[in-house]
């Protein structure tokens, strides 16, 4: 079954090729660097079938192909303009005017490595990123999906602080694949709808620094302890899970691109000032404990509305999101460590 969002883009691009003229629009640029990979192409396709939030979609990447890719993407009869960026040198020329910048570009992980494995290979990528939007586009909603996300967070933001362009309410590391996730195992273990199933996950994107609220699951399930402690695990290696069962192939992709999808559109969704809007991911707040740490997030206008905080924990959660805490840490030391 396709996801609700892309049923609603269907009809609304039916309503759209019917009535242009008399539909009010807002303009939104998004930029995708790293579009072309595992993540960037299906979360590029899926922006493409946005028109109501999404008005000009930039494809960026350093691979030869990339203009390919966006001719391909552009045949889609949506009224979304796409333009094709290649290369380092084409990086600030996509990124101009941009109101979201959605960040895939890296390596992903191969069986045995940890998301830490990949500092190596990709805290200069998003650093360099980092770089050419504090120049061109220091307004911009940031939404990082890079590995990991728990020290390249750190990177972007002590690089734009460097340039004294730091803003800590609009740059985003991307959980909401545990979000995700977390609905979807609630939803398959007691045999609901996972479209329906709300569980938040706060903490970090890595192991032990994910931990999914199951207390506060909406609608309200009952779990048993070894239930609680099963989902929990789960959820924490269900990124590591993908990389196995992919032989090598790289990590989760498609449930990302979806993952990415959802949050950007809420947040574009929020800019054009609907209300109500909650997500979790992973910020600079100096709130819980670390420096940064994924918590419950009202979305506004200009990103981060406000924190809503953790809401009241079970014994449990508290427990995990102590260890979560030291976790992170060691992150979040590790990539301001690389831009001193
Ligand atoms: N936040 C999350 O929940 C998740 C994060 N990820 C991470 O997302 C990243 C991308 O994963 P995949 O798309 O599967 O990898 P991939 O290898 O399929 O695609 C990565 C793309 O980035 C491009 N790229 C590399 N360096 C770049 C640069 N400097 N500028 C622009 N583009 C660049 C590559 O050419 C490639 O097209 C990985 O680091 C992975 O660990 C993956 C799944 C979930
Ligand atoms: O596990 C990985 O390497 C990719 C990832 O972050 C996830 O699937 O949650």
């Amino acid at each position: 079954m396709l996801p609700r969002f892309i049923y609603r883009s269907i009809k609304i691009n039916h309503v759209l090729s019917r009535n242009l003229s008399t539909t009010q629009r807002n303009d939104f640029r998004v930029t995708v660097v790293g579009a072309v990979g595992g993540i960037g192409a299906p979360l590029t396709l899926l922006l493409k079938l946005q028109p109501d939030l999404v008005t000009e979609l930039n494809v960026q990447d350093l691979v030869k192909w990339t203009p390919g890719v966006a001719l391909d993407i552009s045949h889609i009869n949506t009224a979304v303009k796409v333009k094709a960026f290649t290369g380092a040198e084409q990086l600030r020329e996509s990124l101009k005017g941009a109101d979201i910048v959605v960040i895939p570009g890296g390596v992903p992980r191969k069986p045995g490595m940890t998301r830490d494995d990949l500092f190596g290979a990709n805290a200069g990528v998003v650093r360099d990123v980092a770089v050419a939007c504090a120049e061109t586009c220091p307004d911009a909603l940031i939404n990082i999906i890079t590995n990991p996300v728990n020290s390249v967070v750190p990177v972007f933001c002590e690089v734009m602080r460097k340039a004294g362009k730091l803003n800590p309410s609009k740059i985003f590391g991307i959980s909401t694949l545990d979000l995700v996730r977390s609905s979807t195992f609630v939803a398959n273990l007691k045999g609901l709808d996972p479209g329906k199933v709300v569980v938040h996950s706060v903490g970090g994107h890595s192991g032990i620094s994910i931990v999914p609220l199951l207390s506060q699951c909406q609608p309200s399930v009952t779990l048993t302890p070894d239930e609680v402690k099963t989902l929990t695990n789960n959820i924490q290696q269900a990124g590591t899970n993908v990389v196995k069962a992919k032989v090598g192939a790289g990590s989760a992709q498609l449930a990302m691109a979806f993952a990415g999808a959802r949050f950007a559109f809420n947040l574009l969704r929020a800019k054009k000032g609907e209300s109500n809007i909650v997500e979790c991911a992973f910020t600079l707040n100096n709130s819980h404990g670390t420096k940064y740490f994924s918590s419950r997030l009202l979305l506004g206008k200009n990103g981060i509305e406000k924190d809503l905080g953790l809401g009241k924990l079970s014994d449990f959660e508290s427990e995990c999101i102590k260890k979560a805490i030291e976790a992170i840490k060691k992150n979040v030391a590790k990539g301001e460590q690389f831009v001193k």
